[in-house]
């Protein structure tokens, strides 16, 4: 079978360098091409030189696009300006991956409330998949514009679903509270994550007001038809890569831990990338891999079920998610090109 073709915008950022890696060695798809702005006629290696002999081709200008017959497209862009593109695509050209936050949420009103900007493509909201396959597989193999899910998002979604699918926890009364490595605030230099700012240090940020926040409401609400009200507060911690979120949520009716455990291993047991574990895992226990691992238990005392997982935030919080929906779109094994250990210790 002749290979599918993809590009990939905006590769020189994070989540984009991380498309490359993963997808130069998938056996179904050729990268076409990878384009950049700022170092348009740079070859990619030079930029990224551990990817000498592997990736030599030259990033292009984003207008080059149009040059190739594409299949699909990942725009690893900040939000804001992946919308500005998708205003303009015809969704009969090639399928699109946003890897920003542009169509994750419900509404237009939502976006201008949390993103602070009018959205410029908002017909298109409804249209998005959003992203999450072990929770909206079905469809995001139709669909022409996946909404590829943020990564604090990813953790805490993943960890909170089985609870409230099966009514365990009150869906409005949960507390999310993660830790993040500092690539998730991308590759483009900002002051608050200088070395020195970081380094030694640990500090939470966006307090009440993270996008993500609705991000993790609407899209649990949308899975388990219930209502869902969250408080989540997001930290930087002084490591590359890597997420841990703890949540705390109250039960709905008496709770056996045993059965707990239990539900969490039913619910995820066809789930390659879904990882129940017995004990709290940690971020090097997943890096580099598409791997979410998730550990809950009961607290007695307090009444209350606390859930831990981690991601390797550029993987299964952004490009390896991002190309598990890429072969459900087309029709790949879930899993092809992503069967990577982590790399631990
Ligand atoms: N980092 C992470 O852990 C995660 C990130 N995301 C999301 O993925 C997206 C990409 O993130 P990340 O890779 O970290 O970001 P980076 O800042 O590392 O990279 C951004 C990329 O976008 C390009 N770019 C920036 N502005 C423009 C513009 N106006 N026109 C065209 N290209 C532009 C840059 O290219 P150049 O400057 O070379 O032209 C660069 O390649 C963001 O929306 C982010 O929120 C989602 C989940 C996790
Ligand atoms: C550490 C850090 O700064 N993290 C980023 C989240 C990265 C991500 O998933 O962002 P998007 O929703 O924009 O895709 C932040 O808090 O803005």
């Amino acid at each position: 079978m002749p290979k599918h073709k993809i590009g990939i915008v905006g590769a020189t950022g994070y989540t984009g360098s991380e498309l490359v890696r993963l997808l130069i060695d998938h056996p179904d798809v050729s990268i076409e091409i990878i384009t950049s702005e700022s170092k348009a006629g740079t070859s990619f290696s030079k930029i990224n030189p551990h990817f000498k002999g592997r990736i030599d081709m030259k990033l292009e200008p984003l207008k080059n696009l149009a040059d190739h017959e594409l299949d699909l497209v990942f725009l690893a862009l900040p939000h804001g300006v992946s919308m500005d593109f998708i205003r303009d695509w015809n969704p009969d050209d090639f399928r699109v991956i946003d890897l920003s936050g542009d169509f994750r949420l419900g509404s237009a009103e939502e976006y201008r409330q949390w993103y602070h900007k009018k959205h410029k493509a908002p017909d298109l909201i409804e249209k998005a998949v959003f992203g999450l396959p072990e929770l909206f597989r079905d469809q995001i193999r139709n669909a022409r514009l996946v909404a590829n899910p943020g990564c604090y998002p990813t953790s805490a979604i993943l960890a909170l679903a089985p609870l409230i699918k099966n009514e365990i926890i009150e869906p409005e009364q949960i507390m999310i509270d993660s830790k993040s490595g500092v690539s998730g605030a991308g590759a483009k230099a900002k002051q608050q994550t200088h070395f020195p700012e970081v380094f030694g240090n640990f500090s939470a940020y966006g307090l009440l007001k993270h996008r993500h926040t609705p991000e993790i409401q609407h899209n649990l609400a949308r899975y388990a038809q219930k209502s869902t009200e969250v408080l989540f507060t997001p930290h930087l911690i002084p490591i590359d890569r890597g997420i841990l979120t703890t949540t705390y949520s109250t039960p709905t009716k008496d709770i056996d831990k045993e059965y707990l455990g239990e539900w969490y291993y039913s619910f995820y047991e066809k789930e390659y990338f879904i990882r129940v574990v017995d004990d709290p895992p940690n971020v090097k226990h997943v890096r580099g891999s598409n791997y979410c691992d998730i550990h809950v238990t009961y607290d007695e005392r307090t009444n209350k079920v606390v859930t831990v997982s981690t991601i390797d935030n550029l993987v299964k919080g952004a490009a390896g998610q991002a190309v598990q929906n890429m072969n459900l779109m087309f029709g790949f094994i879930e899993r092809s090109g992503l069967e990577i250990s982590p790399l631990s210790p």
